[in-house]
């Protein structure tokens, strides 16, 4: 069954195009790689999926509907940098936030829900952490609370955009291992500008630079690894076009 299909979409914030002809399909049980250098469109499509933003051409279906129709069906997980961290808010109160519907401030969450809370933090090992403050957690603690924030609702599909951008080389490690288990009963699309993620067990790679490459299998074309080591002639770098050559003084 298809959760995404984009097809053929071009999209500009002003005159020049960010996205231009983009054909993408996410089937259940998915997990994508999305790769891509810094400003080659991924935020943006994340965008168009989420209903944010609309495509200048071109259509874009998410489970069958406009995107934003079933939102809360999506779980989306932001980088973590975006937490205020001098914020005062427990990791309860973080995952608490997960339920869409009842964001305001006045609101009381039930019983219930905490316990829905609790056990969702359980799933991500974070249980006993739920009474800490955000504040006082690691980046990789801090990132499973986000992802235990954006299961709450029991999604189908989860978005993680740089999820591991300020985490150590082992917290990365366990997060990806962490997303391994959860793709067997979710699709999954993980955004990042870090080639080293076709190292976990992703099943499908796409790298976005204005255009999308897209490849069934977990591994990075030829295409793909010319526009993430900017050597690509599209690359949209505003520095201009790189060339290998500039790369020789590199240990080989
Ligand atoms: N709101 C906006 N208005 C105008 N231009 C924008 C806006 N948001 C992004 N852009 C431009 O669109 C292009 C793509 O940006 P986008 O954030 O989608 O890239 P990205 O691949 O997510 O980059 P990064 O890896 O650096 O996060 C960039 O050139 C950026 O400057």
């Amino acid at each position: 069954m298809a959760i995404i299909e984009i097809n053929d979409v071009s999209f500009a914030y002003e005159r020049d195009p960010v996205l231009e002809k983009v054909s993408l399909k996410v089937s259940k049980g998915d997990f994508l790689a999305v790769l891509g250098p810094n400003g080659g469109g991924k935020t943006t499509l994340l965008k168009l999926i989420l209903g944010l933003i609309k495509p200048d051409k071109g259509s874009i279906k998410v489970f069958g509907e406009k995107p934003g129709k079933y939102s809360k069906n999506i779980g989306y997980v932001p980088q973590y940098s975006y937490i205020n961290k001098n914020f005062p808010l427990s990791v309860m109160e973080s995952v608490l936030m997960g339920l869409t519907k009842k964001k305001l401030l006045n609101f009381k969450y039930t019983e219930t829900d905490k316990s829905r809370a609790l056990e969702t933090l359980d799933k991500v090992d974070m249980s006993e952490y739920s009474d800490k403050q955000i504040h006082d957690l690691s980046g990789g603690q801090r990132q499973r609370v986000l992802v235990a924030r954006a299961l709450l609702s029991d999604p189908d599909l989860i978005i993680l955009d740089e999820p591991t951008s300020n985490i150590d080389p082992y917290g990365k490690f366990c997060f990806f291992t962490f997303l391994e288990e959860l793709s067997r009963e979710k699709t999954i699309i993980l955004v990042s500008h870090n080639i080293n993620v076709i190292a976990t067990k992703i099943n499908r790679v796409a790298c976005v630079n204005r255009f999308l490459y897209y490849n069934s299998e977990p591994v990075l074309t030829k295409e793909m690894v010319e526009i993430l080591y900017g050597t690509h002639d599209e690359h949209v770098c505003s520095f201009g076009k790189y060339f290998s050559d500039d790369f020789t003084h590199m240990e080989k």
